[in-house]
């Protein structure tokens, strides 16, 4: 079933087309990463899923009804990112009880449980926990919720690299116990690519990929050798990425649609074909250019 449809969305803010004829949608009970560049429209688009901002144009349906001013969306979702902000009088623990109160799948145990590995302090202020300790109380709220729809916008902002791994194991056995629709924004795929199932690029506030991470593992393939040779191998490829190493040699990211053949033909001319990482990959996809920040550097 699909719970968030989306299609010709468009968000403009002010005179600047953030989001541009958006299409896309999300089936319930799977994991997808929100991937793109800063500044892309990650986190307006995942404010107009909770309903916190309407779009400029285009239709958009969670759960089948229009987002913005739903008690029914806002009842089944959750959004979590770093800018949270509680009632500054209350206590963590008078938050998570308020919480309990307001999400009906809201699990006491498991935030008890996490609340108490991550050493929290029950009489503690929200306001006055530092950034990485903001963002581990904010994930608990968003697990414990166990809303049906799970919104993480860069949740791991500030976490160290402990908590971070912590934070997705925990993610995906709650998930794993539960499956619900979780879409999580990263600038971290590295981090997340075992825990998702789709992958939903962003590029010029477009839907530039939406596949799932099996396929984008095997999207691209590297090819690193003499230059001429991979220059002559990708001519009629889609190639992402190039960088020339030395004088003779190039490494190129092209898409992986070789045949048998030229795989074979490419190994006997000394081309060393490798695999391509999902997180590398989503940075070529979205560069502005095929080479990089080497392009800055060019005949100076
Ligand atoms: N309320 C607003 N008013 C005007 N412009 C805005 C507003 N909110 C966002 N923008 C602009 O919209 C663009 C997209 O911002 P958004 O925060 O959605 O991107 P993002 O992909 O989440 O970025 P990042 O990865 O850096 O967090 C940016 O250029 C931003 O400056």
């Amino acid at each position: 079933m699909k719970i968030i449809e989306c299609t010709d969305l468009t968000k403009t803010y002010f005179r600047k087309k953030v989001l541009n004829q958006l299409t896309f949608s999300i089936e319930d009970n799977k994991i997808t990463g929100l991937i793109g560049r800063n500044g892309v429209g990650k986190t307006t688009l995942l404010k107009i899923i909770a309903g916190y901002i309407k779009q400029t144009s285009g239709e958009l349906t969670v759960f089948s009804k229009k987002p913005f001013n739903s008690l029914l969306v806002s009842a089944n979702s959750i959004f979590i990112d770093d800018q949270m902000s509680f009632p500054s009088p209350m206590q963590l623990h008078e938050i998570l009880d308020a919480a309990g109160s307001f999400y009906p799948n809201w699990d006491r145990t498991l935030a008890k449980r996490l609340f108490d590995y991550f050493s929290f302090d029950p009489k503690h202020y929200h306001n006055k926990l530092s950034k990485g300790k903001t963002s581990t109380f904010n994930a608990i709220i968003g697990l414990a919720s166990r809303a049906p729809l799970t919104i993480f916008d860069e949740p791991t902002t500030g976490m160290d690299a402990a908590v971070r791994k912590d934070f997705y194991r925990a993610l995906l056995k709650d998930y794993l116990a539960q499956p619900r629709t979780i879409i999580i924004s990263s600038h971290h795929l590295e981090e997340i690519e075992d825990l998702l199932e789709d992958v939903l690029l962003l590029k010029d506030g477009k839907n530039h990929l939406h596949v799932p991470m099996e396929e984008l593992k095997e999207w691209a393939v590297g090819l690193k050798g003499a230059k001429e040779t991979v220059i002559h191998l990708t001519k009629d490829k889609e190639v992402y990425y190039q960088n020339q190493i030395g004088t003779h040699s190039m490494y190129a990211v092209v898409k992986n649609d070789f045949s048998e053949q030229e795989l074979q033909q490419a190994k006997a001319n000394n081309i060393e074909i490798t695999t391509v990482r999902p997180s590398d990959l989503c940075v070529y996809l979205t560069g502005e250019t095929k080479r990089g920040i080497d392009d800055v550097f060019l005949n100076r």
